[in-house]
């Protein structure tokens, strides 16, 4: 089943202390957003890649492109202030597919199993995303103190990528932002509509790259792969 992808890569990784956009940082001597890219190129039922970038990391980006010699178009879109105004952004030069994605850049470790299975609940349901369900016992805390310990049992660590039918998505983020609305996903806007969002188990190694830790576990789970395809 045909879908196109938006890929938001136009944060500053903040967190990550890397000193540039995370998306540059080398695993195995490939950038982060370079592995990301491929697993879409390499999808026959991927149709569109519109990556959204900041202004300064333009020619990164575009030399990144050439380097790596990508063989679909990668369509550059300039970002927002926030990860909600990028994937916007993106969203509005999508056409055609009936179904888009919405991926992290900074999540270079998804499975193409997972993919087929979220554009097959996008199709059937108009929303989907991949999440995994909470390992550790979840507190709410305030000042230091705990309030409450909320029952994991119905608790899903939600990830990327999430599914949408563009009309769907399209309508969902320009009403969020007519009511100022900013979420940390892109379900949520779906959410607040009254919308169903279905769940697909996804895998826990398909891990952000938030802060520096995460390029510990980014290695043991490249070695883990590299293992099973020996
Ligand atoms: N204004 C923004 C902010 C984030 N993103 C993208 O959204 C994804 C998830 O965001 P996050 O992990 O928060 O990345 P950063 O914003 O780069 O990190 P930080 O918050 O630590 O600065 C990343 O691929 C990031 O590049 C984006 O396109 N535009
Ligand atoms: C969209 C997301 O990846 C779902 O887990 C996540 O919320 C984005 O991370 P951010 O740190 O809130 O930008």
């Amino acid at each position: 089943m045909k879908y196109q992808v938006v890929i938001p890569a136009a944060g500053q990784g903040k967190r990550m202390n890397a000193g540039k956009n995370k998306q540059f940082i080398e695993l195995k001597k490939i950038p982060v957003i370079v592995h990301t890219l491929r697993v879409f190129e390499h999808d026959p039922d991927c149709n569109g890649i519109i990556l959204v970038i900041n202004k300064d990391d333009k020619p990164e980006f575009i030399k990144l492109i050439d380097t790596y010699r990508m063989k679909k178009k990668v369509q550059l879109i300039q970002g927002g202030a926030e990860r909600q105004h990028s994937v916007y952004n993106g969203l509005k030069s999508a056409k055609g597919e009936e179904i888009v994605l919405i991926h992290d850049g900074a999540r270079p470790f998804v499975k193409q199993e997972r993919i087929q299975e979220l554009v097959q609940a996008a199709y059937e349901h108009g929303a989907a995303t991949v999440a995994v369900p909470v390992k550790d016992t979840i507190k709410r805390v305030y000042e230091y103190e705990v309030s409450e310990t909320v029952e994991r049992s119905s608790l899903w660590a939600i990830q990327t990528p999430q599914a949408f039918r563009l009309s769907l998505i399209l309508h969902a983020h320009r009403k969020a932002a007519e009511e100022s609305f900013l979420g940390t996903d892109d379900c949520s806007l779906v959410e607040r509509l009254n919308e169903k969002v279905k769940i697909i188990t996804g895998d826990y190694t398909n891990i952000k790259l938030t802060t520096p830790d995460d390029l510990l576990i980014a290695k043991a789970i490249m070695e883990s792969e590299r293992g099973e395809t020996k």
